[in-house]
């Protein structure tokens, strides 16, 4: 699983059938390969980051619908293409994209990823009004386009429950296509 993301869930808090409210497992710290490989992984799929993002929210958009309410300005539309040119579309992508390369750039840095974590939880919590259960369906969105557009560097090897990112045949990715 991709430490962002991994980290972006560990933030969330997960309602038990009895709705209880439970705090998901601390994550064991990464070992300076394991963060090294997430970086330089992570790098690749940054190179084309505007279109990668797009991707991403454009198959969030799609496939949940509910998840528009909160962008004022395609709310109401539900063409993929259209989706895709949406300004204040590309603009999230953009600052998605820019808060997990944060994220990642400091993935050695604990208190730096918790203020950033702590500034995009508060504001979407506050003032945008976005329900938790959103961050977790667009982690699951994130790596289902990352498993696809990058198989080399997104692997489905289990790590405590989840994906992660590799640098496990990287010379795969060699001469494949990027994306867009
Ligand atoms: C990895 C997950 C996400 C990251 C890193 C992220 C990051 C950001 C950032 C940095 C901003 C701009 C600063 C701000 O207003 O807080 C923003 C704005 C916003 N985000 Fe997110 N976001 C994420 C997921 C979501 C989700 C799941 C939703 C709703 C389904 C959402 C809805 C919004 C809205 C409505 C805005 C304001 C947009 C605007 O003013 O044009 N975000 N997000």
């Amino acid at each position: 699983m991709c430490s962002a993301h991994y980290t972006l869930c560990f933030q969330m808090e997960r309602t038990q059938g009895d709705g209880e409210v439970d705090h998901l497992e601390r994550p064991s710290p990464l070992t300076d390969k394991e963060r090294v490989m997430i970086q330089d992984s992570w790098g690749k799929v940054y190179q084309n980051c505007d279109d990668v993002g797009v991707a991403i929210l454009v198959r969030f958009f799609v496939n949940f619908p509910s998840s528009k309410q909160f962008f004022n300005q395609f709310k109401h539309i539900e063409d993929a293409e259209e989706l895709e040119k949406s300004a204040q579309l590309r603009k999230h992508a953009r600052r998605v994209m820019n808060a997990i390369n944060t994220l990642v750039e400091n993935l050695d840095n604990s208190d730096k990823m918790a203020s950033v974590l702590k500034l995009v939880a508060k504001a979407h919590a506050l003032q945008h009004k976005v329900e938790p259960v959103y961050f977790k369906i667009l982690s699951g969105v994130i790596l289902e386009v990352l498993g696809e557009e990058y198989p080399e560097v997104v692997t489905p090897e289990p790590f405590n429950g989840g994906r992660r990112f590799s640098a496990l045949n990287h010379q795969r990715s060699q001469g494949r296509r990027s994306l867009g």
